[in-house]
């Protein structure tokens, strides 16, 4: 039995967004043993207890006030919002934040062998897809009505079944759409995992607890975009060499022994480094240059 006294998450058992809401947790701090096949799981360190479920009912246990927090892609979160406004009731959730994992894009796709006119030649169209809302917004928006074909997986086979004219897909790697003879044409929706809060009352326990958890994913987030770096540098190149960083703050500059004339420069990067800006670098006479990942930050 869920305890009404601890946090309540919500996120996907198994699929394209389980590992890194997994991960983000972890690196949170929150121990959870997710090992076993249980769809309910306790955190063993803090008062938070998780929920495993299909994606697609993570936005409608939000709505409910079911969970407190729920990860789940904004493709899914938009769908049922739009999903259930047609159907006269008015949802609402809090947006926390935008997660930096499960990054994908909602588009129109089209046989590799037929011509793309526009969004407007689709008048009439039939679109296999598992979004009818999301297409019907962005359709309409542009004055165009089409016939949906409700189709919940494998909706790349449709066209070539008979089924649709074009789909109305998720898209990565675009290679399930190569795999089975499609183009991408039309990008409708860009999504990434997200993490939401219910509405309404919460003890100021609880809101302090989702504080502090929104606290460390910044700090995990954050840490995971930026890199510490270490080199030799020249002294009379650090200007150069420092406008060539991406996101840099002001470098720690401390003396080499033996050595007058360069200085060990080290400083944390907002971004990755390339290669290409480390052999600049290298050009301006830095040497043993080191990039290393940030475990944790807080600033
Ligand atoms: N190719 C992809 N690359 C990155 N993210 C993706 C990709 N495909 C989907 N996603 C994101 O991951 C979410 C979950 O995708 P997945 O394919 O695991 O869903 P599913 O098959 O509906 O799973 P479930 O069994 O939970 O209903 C999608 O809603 C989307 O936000
Ligand atoms: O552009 P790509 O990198 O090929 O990714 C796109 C595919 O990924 C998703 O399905 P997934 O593989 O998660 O399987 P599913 O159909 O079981 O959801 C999506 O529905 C596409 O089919
Ligand atoms: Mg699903």
């Amino acid at each position: 039995m869920l305890s009404k006294n601890r946090l309540r998450i919500a996120m996907q058992k198994s699929g394209r967004l389980s590992d890194g809401s997994r991960e983000l947790l972890a690196n949170c701090g929150v121990k959870i043993n997710l090992h076993t096949q249980r769809l309910i799981a306790f955190a063993e360190n803090m008062p938070i207890d998780i929920l495993r479920v299909r994606d697609d009912d993570i936005p409608g246990l939000i709505m409910d006030g079911v969970v407190d927090l729920g990860i789940v892609g904004e493709n899914v979160l938009e769908e049922e919002l739009l999903s259930r406004r047609a159907k006269g009731e008015a949802p609402s959730y809090k947006m926390l934040r935008r997660l930096d994992f499960g990054g994908c894009r909602l588009s129109l796709a089209s046989p590799v062998d037929t011509e793309f006119n526009g969004v407007k030649s689709l008048e009439g169209a039939r679109i296999a897809t598992s979004y009818p809302y999301i297409l019907r917004d962005y359709l309409q928006k542009q004055g165009v009505t089409f016939k949906p074909c409700l189709l919940n997986g494998s909706v790349e086979v449709a066209p070539r079944a008979g089924l649709a004219d074009l789909i109305c897909d998720l898209v990565s790697s675009g290679a399930t759409l190569e795999a089975n003879g499609l183009k991408e044409v039309e990008v409708i929706y860009r999504s990434k995992a997200c993490l939401v809060q219910r509405e309404g009352e919460m003890s100021p326990e609880r809101l302090a607890l989702i504080d502090k958890l929104l606290t460390r994913i910044q700090g995990v987030i954050q840490a995971r975009e930026s890199k510490y770096i270490m080199m030799h540098a020249p002294k009379d190149k650090l200007n150069e060499i420092v406008a060539l960083m991406p996101g840099a703050e002001n470098p720690t500059l401390l003396p080499l022994a033996g050595d007058e004339s360069r200085v060990a420069l080290h400083m944390v990067s907002s971004e990755n480094l390339f290669w290409e800006t480390m052999e600049a670098i290298k050009a301006l006479g830095a040497s043993s240059i080191l990039v290393l990942p940030i475990e944790k930050m807080m600033e």
